[in-house]
């Protein structure tokens, strides 16, 4: 009963617990440049993009959140009717529970049933290959939402700090992972959790032949801060340790930043601590091809359908303002749009020895 006790409380914690970060996304660092005359009116503006093969009416997915009992399965099923209805794409939580209780799929399967044509993402994690999952477990996780792709996350920092973590990412993990995707017919994508994909994980997932990344930096919700929350709640002895961790990671600009960086062609969701359609027009001008939002889809989701539609039309008109107001016409465009790159993003970049001119020219180029 822990793993689907487990699922309610982290839904129950990120709805109403002060668990996002107390560190900044960066995206404050980036500034799109007013342009008076932008050769464009607002009803020129297109915000249309491919994802999977499928069209989306703005660049944005709902990362993978929840499921493993019927309360999260309603919370599933709300998200997958509205992203449906206005063309986005979705994710889902770890379909762990799943697999380990197959009681629990439907609270999954609903996502499908409830969007049989959205771009929809399956979920699984590092830790659980590292422990024996193989093709047959992904192919059933796939199988119960019908995906189009499967995610595998990478938590180390959550594992490490959550009571019964399984903080284990030896690199053998990679190597079963490529093995297990040649098995698959869809791709993987890989998402951290929160604590962002650096340079250098970046290059390795590339050398692996993983160029679907969702780079998931600091800045949203911090994994740590929920673990710290039922350490808390336990008496845990790592409370302590969970407090002192809960700014670890890289921040969401700087890993779109670091990853675009390595992987100049690769296909960059760009997810942590993304609240609003200025903030996916910075994340896709960075370089990132998609964007990617939780935490305010769940915020909004539990209100209600319409709640949730209504805050996708504010973020989307937010979208199209700074595409306007940047003289960037279509999605691709936001990618050469003028842009400043300054304060503490920029500084971040020195001391990585990341070249503005050479960044400039993979971001325009992506
Ligand atoms: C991926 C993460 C942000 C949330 C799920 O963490 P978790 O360790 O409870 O997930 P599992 O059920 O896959 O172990
Ligand atoms: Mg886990």
């Amino acid at each position: 009963m822990s793993l689907i006790n487990r699922k309610l409380e982290h839904v129950e914690i990120c709805l109403y617990e002060d668990v996002q970060g107390k560190v900044s996304t960066l995206l404050e660092d980036v500034v799109l440049i007013h342009q008076a005359l932008p050769g464009l009116s607002l009803r020129d503006v297109n915000t249309k993009t491919r994802f999977l093969g499928k069209d989306l009416s703005f660049p944005l997915m709902v990362t993978g959140m929840t499921g493993g009992h019927d309360e999260l399965g309603k919370v599933n099923a709300t998200i997958a009717q509205v992203v449906e209805e206005m063309g986005l794409a979705m994710g889902v939580g770890s379909q762990r529970v799943a697999i380990e209780r197959p009681e629990t799929a439907e609270s999954f399967r609903i996502t499908r049933k409830m969007a049989p044509t959205a771009p929809l993402v399956a979920n699984l994690g590092l830790p659980q290959v590292t422990k024996g999952y193989g093709t047959k477990q992904f192919l059933d996780a796939i199988q119960m939402i019908e995906a189009d792709a499967i995610a595998v996350h990478l938590n180390p920092a959550q594992e490490l700090f959550q009571p019964e973590g399984e903080p284990e990412y030896p690199l053998s993990a990679l190597d079963k992972l490529k093995d297990i995707s040649n098995d698959l017919n869809v791709p993987v994508i890989i998402k951290e959790s929160g604590t962002g994909i650096s340079m250098e994980t970046a290059r390795l997932l590339d050398q692996y032949g993983f160029q679907l990344i969702d780079v998931s930096g600091q800045g949203g919700t911090s994994w740590i801060a929920v673990e710290m929350v039922r350490n808390r709640r336990k008496g845990n002895w790592k409370m302590r340790s969970s407090e002192l961790f809960a700014g670890w990671g890289i921040p969401t600009a700087a890993s779109i930043v670091e990853s675009r960086y390595v992987i100049p062609k690769g296909y960059l969701i760009a997810s942590g601590g993304i609240r609003t359609g200025l903030d996916i027009a910075k994340a896709l001008s960075l370089g990132a091809n998609l964007a990617g939002m939780a935490n305010p889809v769940l915020q909004h989701a539990v209100k209600g359908k319409e709640q949730l539609k209504s805050f996708f039309e504010e973020v989307s008109f937010q979208l199209k303002a700074a595409m306007l107001l940047s003289g960037s016409k279509n999605v691709d465009s936001l990618r050469k749009a003028p842009i400043v790159i300054w304060g503490r993003l920029r500084e971040w970049m020195e001391s990585r020895g990341l070249t503005l001119s050479i960044y400039e020219s993979i971001r325009k180029g992506a």
